[in-house]
């Protein structure tokens, strides 16, 4: 990358240590005026951590941060917003307890005086119609009451909208992985108007085709370290995901495909609101797809079939224990004052007891087993949770989840943030298992995640739109049945 007076942000030699984790270890990055940079690297390679320390809401431990020129000694959060640099971070800041126009004025403290809810929400709307046609979010909306995509989506809105503070730089953290295909494209390309327009942007994705199709530059982290800068012309996937580091490029696994109903069914379930006759059958050592536009009815269809298996729910019928990995982890998924151990061994309490009480040592070895199978990075399995980076979070989920004797696991889009060579490994682990007999019921807004499955389901509006098998199963279908009749208001109706 160039280092002329374009550039809008340079770090030089920086170090963040946590403990014995040497997460940054002394990284250079120049980025450009208008100019998009993809920044990749497998679970706690450090992208994170870097752009908390470039947003100001994480300190470096050595190194220098020169914003347009001039070298920066006392950086924070606000002298970031002063400066022109906003940051989306995985882990969403928004209060879920106040309104999407009352969060858009936390980070624009020049809406304030007489009206100033009705500027905040004029504003918040525009910017959302802007980047989001046909989002179906209000700004009365309380956050709380939206869906994880919806949220993402005020949460970018709020990144891009300009009140007094400039705008220079946005920083994305895998701001697709909760968004449906549709939204995500309509995300990255808004991104690419905004570069046009002279606005930076760091794209961190998992999802090495978006990196490839935004990005003008490419920026490859390891083990806290920048291990290449390029341009995006000159990577492809596989060079990609060579210098990451991570597990070799294979075909994709697709399931083998066989004829239903040879062994017994294990979950029946029609989602609420369905006439009758359609319903998701998932008979066992089966992977069943959910697929369709995100927030449609998937994951309370899984959320219902979670409890039923505790419970009698009208229309559902499950006949193994099951397990749940989530796909909001921030909400639904970690305990966090726990350790990394015990998040893992918490669906496995009968077979860690010993006597009376839990054993610590099985808990140990539960953990320890999981850590190796999918890479779990952290130096202390007693470390807390939230030590972890959020791929490494997500993973301990399904180590949870894998770990138990569950029959049926139910995934609710649980790859967000993973990291490639990792999913392959889980593919693997999941088609594995279904060959042992475990029955998996997986909702997925990845269009290539969908090839994993024996069959799949399509939803629409809460319902069950269009029954697949793996033999018909093809992109434009899952699309097509997304939107067929009600188009575009079907992305309105979000039913979560
Ligand atoms: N608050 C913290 N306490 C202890 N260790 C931490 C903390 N934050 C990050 N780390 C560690 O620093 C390393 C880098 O984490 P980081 O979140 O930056 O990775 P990442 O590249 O963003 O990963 P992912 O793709 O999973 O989001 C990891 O080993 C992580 O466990």
């Amino acid at each position: 990358m160039s280092e002329g007076s374009s550039a809008i942000v340079r770090l030089d030699g920086v170090e963040r240590h946590f403990g014995a984790v040497r997460a940054l270890d002394g990284v250079d990055l120049t980025v450009d005026a208008g100019a998009c940079v993809g920044l990749v690297g497998h679970n706690g390679a450090g992208k994170s951590t870097l752009m908390h320390i470039l947003a100001g809401s994480g300190r470096a431990d050595r190194g220098r941060i020169t914003i347009a020129g001039h070298e920066e000694t006392a950086y924070s959060v606000a002298r970031a917003q002063k400066l022109g640099i906003r940051c989306v971070f995985q882990e969403l800041s928004l209060c879920p307890n106040l309104t999407v126009a009352e969060n858009a004025r936390i980070t624009h403290a020049s809406l304030r005086g007489i009206g100033w809810r009705r500027r905040s929400a004029a504003l918040i709307r525009a910017k959302l119609d802007e980047i989001f046609p046909g989002h179906g979010i209000d700004p009365s909306d309380v956050v709380g009451d939206l869906a994880i995509g919806q949220r993402q989506m005020v949460e970018v809105a709020r990144a891009f909208t300009v009140t007094d503070d400039p705008l220079h730089l946005v920083i994305l953290d895998e701001p697709t992985s909760s968004l449906d295909a549709h939204t995500a494209g309509q995300l990255l390309a808004f991104v690419r108007r905004a570069v046009g327009q002279g606005i930076s942007s760091i794209l961190i994705s998992h999802m090495l085709g978006e990196i490839l199709s935004t990005c003008d530059q490419v920026v490859v982290m390891r083990d806290g370290k920048v291990v290449a800068t390029d341009m995006a012309a000159a990577f492809d996937r596989d060079r990609l995901v060579a210098t990451m580091g991570g597990a070799k490029h294979r075909d994709k696994a697709g399931a083998a495909a066989r004829a239903r109903g040879e062994t017994p069914v294990m979950v029946q379930a029609r989602p609420r609101g369905q006439a009758a006759g359609a319903e998701l059958v998932a008979h066992q050592g089966e992977v069943i797809g959910l697929a369709g536009l995100a927030g449609h009815g998937q994951t309370r269809l899984l959320l219902d079939i979670y409890r039923a298996s505790t419970a009698r729910r009208a229309g559902v019928a499950v006949s193994a224990p099951v397990s749940l990995v989530a796909g909001d982890r921030q909400t639904d998924g970690i305990f966090p004052l726990w350790s990394i151990a015990e998040n893992i061994g918490i669906r496995s309490l009968a077979s860690l007891r010993r006597g009376l009480l839990l054993s610590p040592e099985r808990e140990a070895a539960l953990a320890r087993a999981w850590q190796q199978k999918i890479g779990i990075r952290t130096p202390d399995l007693d470390n807390n949770i939230l030590s972890l980076s959020g791929g490494n979070q997500q993973k301990v989920l399904f180590a949870r989840a894998l770990g138990s004797d569950a029959g049926i696991v139910l995934m609710d889009d649980p790859m967000r943030g993973v990291d490639i060579g990792t999913k392959l490994e889980v593919y693997d682990l999941i088609r594995e298992e279904a060959r042992k007999g475990r029955t998996f019921l997986w909702y997925t807004t990845e269009m290539d995640e969908l090839e994993n499955c024996d069959h799949v389901y399509v939803f629409r509006n809460g319902r069950i739109v269009a029954d697949l098998a793996q033999s018909e199963l093809t992109e434009e279908k899952v699309i097509q049945s997304s939107f067929e009749e009600d188009g575009p208001e079907a992305a309105r109706e979000h039913t979560r």
